[in-house]
């Protein structure tokens, strides 16, 4: 059985316009999804997701997802689930030449579905993580983020950049820049996100901005001037003394940089009244900067604020269901000890199969 986990993250600024060949800077923090594997003596995949509504659910299928089992919780929930695991399980037989591996599998993850933080990518890259060493190969993170961005580019129909998975799989701050990725060194940056309770589909947000580039040449030059913003802000990292607490002088300038990207993305149609009202809170309560994170439409802000006095503004306003400081996650894609929790794990897997009776799991 083996073990890995991999860190959501926030963007510093770049999201969306990454996905037209702008850089962008994700930075992945301390909120990690966990994939356990076992493999199994057929070629069945049973797949047990216990965050991904309150009940979590659980399914068995055989050889491919073509065929969908009869599962008595939200379907399109499922589907989409199914579909990421699907492609890291695609990934990992690909990567370890074994195409008919079956697997046993349980997601467990700290990182809110759908919210901006890269709960997709990260369970994408523990995924392929597990599922390879389980076989007994063991990728370079590089690798693994290379296969989990084909993976995610496949189940969001195009609408995906190398940015989370990257990040995900690197960990600390990266840059990304269509199929440049490299990892950067920043001082560690004070971090507090906001989360309104919701989600937005990263599929169909990406496509609405494809739309209004396409209609529109001044949202096109919007989509640039996002990467201008994230190429000033790459010159201030770059001038700053990572080992050292980030200067006031550049938080004051990286958060006006937030706080303009902010502005762009709203005007691309990718924030919302919750993400806008917990921006405004965080600038309020002293924030040096503030600005939506990942994909939008609801879930999470992101501010720049070492005092706590954003957590705590953001606590008291309405919209806003949880704030917490997100600490830079320096480790990307690690192996955890599959034994630490496997006992509760194992009862888990052996508990309430979804199967159709016919014997092929599907
Ligand atoms: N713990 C989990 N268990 C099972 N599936 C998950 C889990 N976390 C995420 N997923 C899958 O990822 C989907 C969310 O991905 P999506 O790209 O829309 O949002 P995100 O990655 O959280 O945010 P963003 O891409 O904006 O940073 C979920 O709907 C689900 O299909
Ligand atoms: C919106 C987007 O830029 C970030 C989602 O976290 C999409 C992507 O880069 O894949
Ligand atoms: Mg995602």
């Amino acid at each position: 059985m083996t073990l890995s986990s991999a860190p959501g993250k926030v963007y510093l600024f770049g999201e969306h316009a990454v996905v037209y060949g702008e850089p962008a800077v994700p930075c992945a923090i301390e909120r990690r999804a966990r994939v356990r594997v076992e493999a199994r003596d057929d070629d069945h995949v049973r797949v047990r997701a216990t965050d991904l509504s309150l009940d979590g659910f659980t399914v068995e299928y055989h050889g491919s997802t073509d065929e969908r089992p009869d599962v008595d919780v939200d379907r399109s929930l499922v589907d989409a689930a199914m579909g990421y695991v699907d492609a890291a399980v695609d990934q990992a037989r690909d990567a370890a030449d074994a195409p008919d591996a079956g697997f046993d599998i349980v997601v467990e993850s700290d990182i809110p579905l759908g919210a901006g933080l890269g709960s997709s990518a990260a369970v994408v890259v523990a995924g392929i993580d597990a599922a390879t060493r389980e076989l007994g190969h063991e990728l370079p993170p590089e690798e693994v983020a290379d296969r989990a961005f084909r993976a995610e580019y496949e189940v969001q129909d195009g609408q995906a950049s190398r940015a989370d998975t990257f990040c995900s799989a690197m960990g600390g701050a990266v840059r990304v820049e269509g199929d440049d990725c490299r990892a950067i060194d920043t001082p560690a940056l004070p971090f507090v996100v906001g989360f309104d309770g919701g989600a937005g589909d990263t599929g169909e947000l990406v496509a609405g901005v494809r739309r209004l580039k396409e209609e529109y040449d001044f949202a096109a030059d919007t989509v640039e001037s996002i990467g201008d913003i994230v190429r000033r802000g790459e010159e201030l990292l770059t001038e700053s003394d990572p080992s050292a607490q980030p200067s006031e002088e550049l938080l004051t300038e990286l958060g006006r940089l937030m706080d303009f990207d902010h502005g762009l993305l709203e005007a691309l149609g990718v924030s919302s009244r919750s993400l806008d009202a917990m921006v405004w809170a965080a600038r309020d309560a002293g924030a040096y900067g503030a600005k939506l994170t990942g994909a939008g439409g609801g879930g999470c802000i992101v501010a720049l604020d070492p005092t706590p006095e954003t957590r705590t503004a953001l606590r008291f306003t309405p919209g806003c269901e949880d704030a917490f400081r997100a600490e830079l996650a320096r480790e990307g894609v690690r192996a955890e000890d599959a034994d630490d929790g496997g006992g509760e794990e194992d009862a888990a897997i052996d508990g309430d199969v979804i199967d159709d009776g016919d014997g092929d799991g599907v």
